[in-house]
C-alpha cells in the first residue's frame, strides 16, 4: 500500500498471551443456515470463560448489522464480508484472544485466504455439518421458507452453493449429538491440541 507504513506495537502478542496465560486463536465456524454455528460458538464462549479463557463471539448477523451493512449475498459480496471478517479476527489473535467466528462461509477459497492470514496454530476450521433436510426442518428464523417461496433469493443451499471444507481441524454433526456433546468435542479439540490448559 503506497504511504502507509505498518506501525509494529509496543506490546506483542506473546507479552499479551503472557498475560492472559493461554494461547489466541481463531475459532472458525462454518456450516449452513440453521447447521447451529451460533449457538455452538456461544455455548463454547460460555464455556471458555468460565475457564479463565478471554474470547469474543463474531456472529454474522450482528456484523452485518454495522462492520458489513454495506454488502449483500452475492458471490462479491460474501468474499468482502469473509475477507473483512478475516482482517478483524486477526486483530482479535493478536489481542491475545480467542474469537469464534460463526459466518456460513460458504466458499473454500475464501476459508483458505483467512487460514493464510494466520499462522499455523492460529486458525482451526471447524464444520458444523447438518443435512441440509434438517437445517430446513429446524429453520430457527424462517428463512428456508422465504427462500423455497422465492422471497429470498440467492440463499445458501437453495440457489446459492455451500463448498464443504476439505480438510478442517474439526467436525461436529449437530443432527447426531446434543450440543452439550458439541462444545465438548470442541473443548476437547482445543486440550488435545494444547490450545488451552487441562485434561480430555
Ligand atoms: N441469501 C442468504 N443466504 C444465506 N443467509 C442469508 C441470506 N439472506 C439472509 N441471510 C441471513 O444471513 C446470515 C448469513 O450471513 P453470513 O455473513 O454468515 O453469510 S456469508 O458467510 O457471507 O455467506 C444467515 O444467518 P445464519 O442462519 O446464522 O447462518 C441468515 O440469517
Ligand atoms: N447439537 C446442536 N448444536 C447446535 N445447535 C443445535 C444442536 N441441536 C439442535 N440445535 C438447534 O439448531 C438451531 C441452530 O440455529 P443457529 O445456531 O442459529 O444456526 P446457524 O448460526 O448455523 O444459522 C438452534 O435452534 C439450535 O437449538
Amino acid at each position: 500500500m503506497a504511504n502507509i507504513v505498518w506501525h509494529h506495537t509496543t506490546i506483542t502478542k506473546e507479552d499479551r498471551r503472557a498475560r492472559n496465560g493461554h494461547h489466541s486463536a481463531v475459532l472458525w465456524f462454518t456450516g449452513l443456515s440453521g447447521s447451529g454455528k451460533s449457538t455452538l460458538a456461544n455455548a463454547v464462549s460460555k464455556k471458555l470463560f468460565e475457564l479463565g479463557v478471554q474470547n469474543y463471539v463474531l456472529d454474522g448477523d450482528n456484523i452485518r448489522h454495522g462492520l458489513n451493512k454495506d454488502l449483500g449475498f452475492s458471490a462479491e459480496d460474501r468474499t468482502e464480508n469473509i475477507r473483512r471478517i478475516g482482517e478483524v479476527a486477526k486483530l482479535f489473535v493478536d489481542s491475545g484472544q480467542f474469537v469464534l467466528t460463526a459466518f456460513i462461509s460458504p466458499f473454500e477459497r475464501d476459508r483458505q485466504l483467512v487460514r493464510q492470514l494466520l499462522e499455523a496454530d492460529e486458525f482451526i476450521e471447524i464444520y458444523v455439518k447438518c443435512p441440509l433436510e434438517e437445517c430446513e426442518k429446524r429453520d430457527p428464523k424462517g428463512l428456508y421458507k422465504k427462500a423455497r417461496n422465492g422471497e429470498i433469493r440467492e440463499f445458501t443451499g437453495i440457489d446459492s452453493p455451500y463448498e464443504e471444507p476439505s480438510s478442517p481441524e474439526l467436525i461436529v454433526e449437530t443432527h447426531l449429538y446434543s450440543l452439550e456433546e458439541c462444545v465438548n468435542q470442541v473443548i476437547a479439540y482445543l486440550r488435545h491440541h494444547q490450545r488451552i490448559k487441562g485434561e480430555k
